[in-house]
């Protein structure tokens, strides 16, 4: 257990089929940017500018691969039958959301992709990652096997990393990974506080839940998740989100909240119990020799449906070199008066946080996905990050191929009808086998 150690932001690259289907019920901005025409080359393009201008200022950045889409397996375990092109044509013809499904990008959220837990919490001294199942909706929930399979290539050493299969894909084991898990410590490799935060408890009827939107993570997937990493229940803290903010279209806990450090960045609504939950963080924090440097922003400031509109926490919360934290932050974070005159607030307060990053991520965040979700997070000590997998690692010389590889496989416009297009298929399968080429990883898809 060395207590050197730095956190790799693991983001994805956005696939060649980003197309907007609505296919998020409680996520705002996807249902209500359906049906409109994406831009995937766009898309991939914005998420490498932010990758190659965070390693560029010396943060450690990495990526996960785009998952092999579409999915025909999915499509042919319906019933629909026949040659590749008769399989789009007739589930375009009876079904378009579900060939919608079978498409989806959605793997570029990577925050959903696993929970991580460093090996410094961890019992037996390993990264663990468990993928998470996403079981709430269809077009998430065969991400999983991907997910696992790709964090496999890249963590292979199992002396350094364990990764874990999905939990059992069933409601009462909504897992969403990442985007509802945070870790708070001194510093990136001494043991930590790992925060699960859950929308609503299977077995406790009595127990608050939203009663417009879904709760898409549950205590018993937090709990199992932690189990599995050998985790120690004086550093683990569950708390509920605030149900309220989920039926205002906080889906994920990072729509809400965001902590690196001893940081934690959050709303004044976040949480079910705010009171009830910092007592339980200071004292976990405790433990870990650390103390909470809790930055709560008030609704009279940031009302929800600024935070929501604005993706204000879905923003990356990056240490820097010189102690101080950077914010990196989408761009329509600037566009909200609410919210640009907040940060100027909190930039100028003294507090950790002096200065902000802005990203144009206009692609993914009419799809809910802010520079939070486009990244998982992996604290890594030097041994282990010489462990992995070292051809998804960004250098200026990555960046530069893959943006000559974006621009000759990806259409610059998607529209609903071109999902029933059997080119598409053949133009994304052609480009993820140079991918994997490019990232060294010949075993990275089952193709
Ligand atoms: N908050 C985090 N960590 N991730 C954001 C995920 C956004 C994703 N959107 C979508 O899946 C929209 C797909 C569509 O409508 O085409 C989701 O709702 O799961």
């Amino acid at each position: 257990m060395g207590n050197s150690a730095r956190e790799f932001n693991f983001d994805g690259l956005v696939g060649p089929s980003h197309n907007y289907a609505g296919l998020s019920f409680g996520n705002v901005a996807s249902f209500s940017n359906v049906k409109s025409a994406s831009n995937p080359k766009q898309a991939a393009l914005q998420g490498l500018a932010k990758m190659r201008a965070l390693a560029a200022r010396g943060f450690a950045q990495a990526l996960l691969p785009p998952q092999d889409r579409p999915n025909f397996r999915l499509l042919r375990s319906i019933g629909f039958t026949g040659t590749d092109a008769q399989v789009l044509a007739k589930a375009y013809q009876e079904s378009p959301v579900i060939l919608a499904c079978a498409w989806s990008a959605s793997p570029m959220w990577t925050a959903n992709a696993a929970t991580v837990s460093p090996s410094a919490d961890s019992a037996d001294g390993r990264t663990h990652f468990t993928a998470a199942n996403l079981n709430n909706k269809l077009h998430r929930a065969f991400e999983h096997a991907q997910s696992a399979r790709s964090l496999r290539a890249i963590f292979k050493d199992d002396k350094h990393f364990a990764v874990h299969d999905a939990l059992p894909a069933t409601p009462a084991f909504g897992d969403e990974g990442a985007a509802n898990h945070t870790r708070l410590c001194a510093s990136h490799g001494q043991q930590g506080v790992e925060l699960f935060v859950y929308g609503r408890v299977e077995f406790d009827a009595a127990a608050a839940a939203p009663k417009r939107y879904p709760a898409r993570q549950t205590l018993e997937a937090s709990q199992a998740v932690a189990r599995l990493h050998g985790l120690n229940s004086a550093r683990t803290v569950y708390l509920q989100q605030n149900p309220d903010v989920i039926d205002q279209g906080v889906f994920h806990n990072d729509v809400i909240a965001v902590g690196n450090g001893n940081v934690l960045f959050y709303h004044e609504q976040a949480f079910a119990d705010e009171a009830g939950g910092l007592v339980q963080l200071r004292r976990a924090m405790e433990c870990v020799g650390a103390e909470l440097n809790a930055i709560r922003v008030d609704t009279k400031k940031v009302s929800v449906a600024d935070a929501v509109a604005s993706y204000l926490f879905n923003s990356q919360l990056l240490s820097k070199d010189d102690g101080k934290m950077a914010l990196v932050i989408p761009q329509e974070c600037q566009e909200n008066g609410a919210v640009a005159s907040y940060l100027q607030e909190l930039v100028a307060s003294g507090g950790p946080v002096d200065e902000l990053i802005h990203f144009d991520l206009r692609q993914s965040m009419r799809n809910g996905g802010g520079p939070a979700c486009l990244r998982l997070r992996v604290a890594l000590t030097d041994a282990e990050a010489q462990a992995m997998h070292q051809g998804v690692v960004m250098t200026e010389a990555l960046y530069h191929t893959l943006v000559a590889w974006v621009e000759k496989h990806y259409r610059d416009r998607l529209e609903p009808a071109d999902l029933a297009d059997p080119a598409l298929a053949i133009e994304v399968h052609t480009a993820l086998e140079e991918l994997s080429r490019i990232l060294c990883l010949p075993g990275l898809y089952d193709l």
